[in-house]
């Protein structure tokens, strides 16, 4: 895609939080309108911290936050917005009256598609249900701009798999965004098209995925590969019994000889093997 010609749903500057000795930023981020954005970082890198930052939930330091207007924004975060005697349908009257263009016939089929009964308490559904609630309520206003904190921690995997397909449908239905946190990096791979990473409170990296598949690539092989020149060019390296692994820029392939491969990586692989390397310069 033409990064130019992106239009930002989300632009944030310099933005900057510090909560106990946890600083996050000052970062600069934009979310291109229209994609879906993975964010991906280790527990306590700042994803959360970010989003809510970003959401104005969480008052910035420093920086300045350029989004739509929080009515036509979908939220979902693990600590629910509803109050645990409330019905469902409780919780989508107290919805509908404080977001613009609330649709309730979608919410109501959200809800039948995933098995949630419009008079249950919300304190009565299990933490799966309790995740969809919270994905139907964000999702029932059409919102342009849709921001998710884990949203499929707690699902099942057949559960995980419509709520990716859901999302599929939105993007397709609506000139929608999203912006999701994950640490199940699998949903990112067929899903996503732009990936931030974060980690330390810092951005590591923020691009597409196709950009990220073509500067990175995984490299394996036995020890005699590996000599002093092309070692120091490996992120996160790991040196098993005769075997060794890791993650380089694309465009220094060229140090490494015809007894080591080199491989498309995962977003798994980047992000396990940058953790490894803390203390190593941004990927980006
Ligand atoms: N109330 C708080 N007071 C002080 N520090 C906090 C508080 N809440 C979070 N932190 C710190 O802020 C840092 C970032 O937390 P944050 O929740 O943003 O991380 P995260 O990437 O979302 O993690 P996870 O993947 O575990 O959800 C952590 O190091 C955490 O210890």
């Amino acid at each position: 895609m033409n990064a130019i010609a992106t239009e930002a749903a989300v632009r944030a500057e310099g933005l900057a939080k510090h909560r106990g000795t946890f600083t996050l930023g000052p970062l600069d981020l934009t979310i291109p309108r229209g994609f879906v954005t993975g964010m991906v970082g280790a527990n306590g890198s700042g994803k959360t911290t970010t989003l809510r930052t970003l959401l104005g939930l969480m008052r910035p330091d420093a920086g300045t936050v350029s989004m739509p207007p929080l009515e036509r924004v979908g939220i979902v975060f693990d600590q629910p917005f509803v109050l645990p005697d409330w019905r469902v349908r409780d919780a989508a009257a107290a919805y509908a009256a404080f977001r613009s263009g609330w649709d309730g016939p979608h919410f109501e089929g959200l809800c039948r598609r995933f098995g949630i009964d419009p008079a249950a308490k919300v304190k009565d559904l299990s933490r799966g249900e309790g995740n969809k609630l919270m994905i139907a309520l964000a999702m029932g206003n059409h919102p342009e701009l849709l921001i998710l904190d884990e949203p499929t921690s707690g699902l099942d995997p057949a559960a995980r798999a419509d709520l990716i397909d859901l999302l599929r449908e939105h993007m397709q239905r609506e000139d929608a965004t999203v912006l999701f946190s994950t640490h199940i990096t699998s949903d990112l791979e067929h899903f996503a098209d732009h990936l931030v990473f974060i980690d330390g409170g810092q951005l590591v990296y923020a691009g597409t995925l196709d950009e990220l598949a073509a500067d990175f690539a995984y490299v394996h092989g036995t020890l005699d590969g590996l000599t002093a020149e092309n070692a120091p060019l490996i992120r996160g390296l790991r040196r098993g019994q005769g075997s060794f692994d890791g993650i380089i820029r694309t465009r220094d392939s060229a140090a490494f000889g015809s007894a080591v491969q080199l491989d498309a990586p995962s977003i798994e692989q980047i992000v396990v093997h940058h953790q490894q390397h803390r203390e190593g310069a941004p990927l980006s």
